[in-house]
């Protein structure tokens, strides 16, 4: 096993180790390749009955659901259960203030309504991810996830930010006078995101298209959040700020370190 999957695996088991008690009756089941690990572990953990006896596992995406099923644990919908004790989810960024970059994977919708519903909020990754500001590590942009109909009038507003951005009246009931508070490029890079063995664009669980945003360093995540996620035809945006309470790395040393907002320790 490679170095970063090894780094994916360690962090991933030790925080479902850490978080994943008997008393945890709703988990939340991220999505991607480090979740993969996680999930390995609530499997062997529920079959040697050390789980609440009635788990439920909410997925975020069509691949966790399909996890869930395949290891034969009870799938719940988020409407059936909107109250999550637990979730556990992989990040392909993350700060200090533990905001982060999703969506690498395409899931970053249901990611958010999940994590969003739940009580604990734990993002594991490799060390790759572990960052000083966002836009530094993760240099694909920001996913944000678009109504088709919608794709170039979004695409539009986002490019023209930094020109409209000064006199935006949203800025200014945000408390933010510049748009170069928010991020350091001058104009936002948009992409669509194509998909890999398929002619096209990437469509996600929810029928959408991905714009990835590269805006460079991002100084302000939670107001650019607000943003963007205010633009017509917006489903969701991949930066998760405000929202998670620890983050678990696997190390390349083969140690596992632990961010929360009062900073980084080493297991
Ligand atoms: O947000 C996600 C999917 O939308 C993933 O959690 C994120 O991309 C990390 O994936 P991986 O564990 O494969 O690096």
């Amino acid at each position: 096993m490679s170095l970063v999957e090894t780094a994916k695996r360690i962090a991933a088991r030790a925080a479902v180790d850490k978080h994943l008690t008997k008393k945890i009756r709703v988990l939340g089941v991220g999505s991607g390749s480090t979740i993969v690990y996680a999930f390995e572990r609530v499997v062997e953990l529920a079959r040697q009955g050390l789980l609440h006896p009635n788990l439920v596992c909410v997925p975020t995406s069509f691949q966790a659901n399909n996890l869930i099923r395949h290891a034969g644990l009870t799938c719940g919908q988020l409407n059936e259960f909107p109250k999550v004790d637990l979730c556990i989810d992989g990040a392909d960024e993350i700060d200090p203030q533990l905001n982060c970059i999703k969506g690498g994977g395409a899931a970053h919708y249901g990611e958010k309504c999940v994590a969003v519903s739940a009580s604990t909020f734990i993002l594991v990754a490799d060390y790759r991810k572990r960052s000083d500001v966002l836009g530094v590590k993760w240099t694909s942009g920001v996913p944000v996830e678009v109504i088709p109909d919608a794709l170039e009038i979004v695409s539009l507003r986002i490019k023209n930010l930094s020109k409209d951005g000064g006199n935006n009246s949203l800025m200014k009931m945000l408390g933010v006078s510049g748009i170069g508070e928010l991020y350091e490029r001058d104009e936002p890079v948009v992409s669509l995101r194509m998909a890999v063995r398929k002619a096209g664009p990437v469509v996600t669980d929810n029928g959408n298209f991905v714009l990835d945003v590269d805006f460079g360093k991002i100084y302000n995540p939670r107001v650019l959040e607000v943003l963007l996620k205010q633009m017509t035809g917006v489903l969701e945006v991949g930066l998760f700020s405000n929202m998670a309470q620890e983050a678990w790395f696997g190390n390349e040393d083969g140690s596992v370190g632990i961010r929360t907002l009062k900073g980084d320790s080493t297991l």
